[in-house]
């Protein structure tokens, strides 16, 4: 059955046509992010969810979402978005953290210079017939300070128009180096510093826990008198009550806001303030950037959907075309030793240790270790999937290590998974032979070689004669049919191993039965997703 998209925000129709062109089904609702309820009501039918800033995506949504594998944003911000509670559920969260910048950051320059000459009022005046010359007395950019608060993909382009435009620019932001910000033109300096010196800030950062109210009442009391205002990124980091006390007073000389914290914002301190210019989050909006978005998105999710390539997820690592389809193999096998090791303990789950040898150990490595984390907490959760696991493993304090080796040895390559709960370590290798099948190789430091099925059933004894035996004639006697069947040793009369490939799920009957006989040490079911 083909994927299903529903598109709930206004995105280019192009996404519409390369999602129709790659064979997934959508459909193009552009008003529902407003609806919250209908939304809610449809989003189960879907497979993956294509938005842009008006759709919010809570928690609350997500538990409707039964069928979701992935959002796609058209656009770079994703604080619209729950990504924790979307991480728990497994959805992949991926945005196009390129298409929009140049739009975005020649928007932020066009404000400053609107606010810099107080165009939009003066165009509203002389539409008017007014004429009013001495009316709009402005200030020139060159020469002047700009601080950029957020020197990340627009911050940077920001600074280099302004160098184009002679102004001298000081960046604050903790993760730029002093090299890069050299290379971009730009003296770093620490957020007080900016404050302080600067004729026109403009805003360039995320909405996060630690930038919201960047710009708060102290702040904004920190900075120059006659300061100039730009906000096209997010409308939460600044204070707008303060800002509209500040410009009130005189202190702030001017604002140009693309952003608020309430959108749609239709009412708002600063609205109808002399020389504040402001515009309804058009940041983005340039026919250019809309079907850069929407192309790559619609590409992505496709990707994701029809090939597991996972590319620009703010929530799982990614994995291009060509890794996906070499990885695959690779990918189950991590996802069965996993599960293999999940079904075998009972105990909490300390640490997770896991060896990647020769072939192995030049793949994603963070691919596959989402991979074994996902197999190892299907035990748990059978929703578990690549994007929920790792963080439900560290939310419950599970150490994940990895070891990358190439010894030459029987195999190209191999995985070795080792749990560690209190008081044990169990461990399992496998490898994907080369007919694209994965194997399990060892278990418990035995060596073995299992093909995987749906249902298996694993056993230790101790290497007597006859087990064997009993095994074939008590499964036979109660009507299970064995499709395969492995078997290895530690030593000559040491522990033993088996593991039996059934063709139906091991009855409880039937394993009640295998113990009494008093062969066997332990008797285990096992299912995989083969
Ligand atoms: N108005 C619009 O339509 C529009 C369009 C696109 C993007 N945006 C907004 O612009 C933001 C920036 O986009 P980008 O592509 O440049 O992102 P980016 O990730 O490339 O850059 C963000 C920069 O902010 C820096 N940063 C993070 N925390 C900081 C802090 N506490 N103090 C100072 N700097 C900090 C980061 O180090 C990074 O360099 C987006 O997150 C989005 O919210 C708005
Ligand atoms: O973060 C972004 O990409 C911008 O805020 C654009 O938002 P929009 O897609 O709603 O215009």
């Amino acid at each position: 059955m083909a994927p299903k998209v529903l598109v709930s925000d206004a995105l280019s129709e192009t996404a519409v046509q390369i999602f129709r062109d790659r064979g997934v089904e959508v459909d193009y609702m552009p008003d529902l992010g407003k609806d919250k309820d209908r939304l809610a009501e449809i989003i189960g039918n879907y497979d993956g969810l294509a938005i842009r800033s008006a759709t919010k995506v809570t928690e609350k949504l997500l538990e409707r979402a039964g069928r979701l594998k992935v959002i796609g944003r058209a656009g770079i911000g994703v604080d619209n978005v729950d990504i924790p509670a979307a991480s728990k559920k497994g959805v992949i969260v991926m945005n196009t953290p390129f298409g929009n910048s140049v739009t975005t950051a020649e928007h932020a320059i066009a404000l400053m210079f609107a606010v810099a000459r107080q165009l939009p009022e003066a165009s509203v005046s002389t539409h008017a017939g007014k004429w009013e010359k001495n009316r709009f007395m402005g200030v020139e950019l060159f020469n002047k300070t700009l601080g950029v608060i957020g020197a990340g993909n627009i911050g940077g382009i920001v600074i280099d128009r302004a160098r184009g435009l002679h102004m001298k620019v000081l960046a604050y932001d903790p993760f730029l180096s002093d090299e890069r910000a050299k290379e971009m033109g730009a003296t770093k300096v620490e957020l007080d510093e900016l404050l302080a010196k600067a004729d026109f800030i403009t805003l360039h950062v995320p909405l996060t826990d630690k930038t919201r109210g960047i710009l708060s009442a102290e702040n904004l009391a920190r900075t120059k008198k006659g300061v100039r205002i730009i906000n096209a990124a997010r409308g939460g980091l600044i204070d707008e009550a303060a800002l509209a006390e500040a410009l009130k007073s005189g202190h702030v000389a001017g604002a140009a806001l693309d952003v608020f914290a309430t959108e749609p914002a239709t009412e708002s301190p600063l609205f109808g303030l002399p020389n504040v210019v402001v515009t309804p989050h058009l940041g983005a909006s340039t026919t250019e950037a809309q079907e850069n978005v929407a192309l790559q998105v619609a590409e992505q999710m496709s990707d994701y959907l029809l090939t597991g390539a996972v590319q620009n997820a703010l929530n799982m690592p990614s994995v291009t075309a060509e890794e996906a389809a070499v990885m695959g193999p690779w990918i189950k096998l991590a996802g069965h030793l996993g599960a293999f090791i999940g079904q075998m303990t009972d105990e909490p789950i300390k640490a997770i240790n896991i060896l990647y040898d020769g072939v192995a150990a030049t793949m994603n490595i963070n691919a596959l270790n989402a991979a074994v984390i996902a197999g190892v907490m299907k035990s748990v959760n059978p929703d578990a999937n690549m994007v929920s696991a790792p963080v439900v493993a560290k939310e419950r304090g599970i150490q994940i290590a990895t070891t990358t080796q190439d010894k030459a040895g029987v195999y190209d390559g191999y995985v070795k998974v080792t749990m560690v709960t209190g008081d044990r370590e169990r461990s399992i290798a496998g490898t994907v032979f080369s007919d694209g099948k994965p194997r399990f190789i060892q278990i418990r430091g035995i060596n073995v070689d299992a093909e995987i099925g749906a249902h298996m059933m694993y056993t230790r004894n101790k290497d007597v004669p006859g087990v064997i035996g009993t095994l074939g004639v008590t499964l036979g006697g109660m009507g299970v049919n064995m499709a395969n069947f492995t078997l290895g040793r530690a030593a000559n009369g040491g522990d033993a191993i088996a593991i039996t490939y059934l063709d139906e799920p091991l009855r409880e009957d039937v394993r009640q039965a295998l113990l009494a006989t008093g062969k066997f040490e332990q008797v285990r079911p096992l299912t995989f997703e083969v």
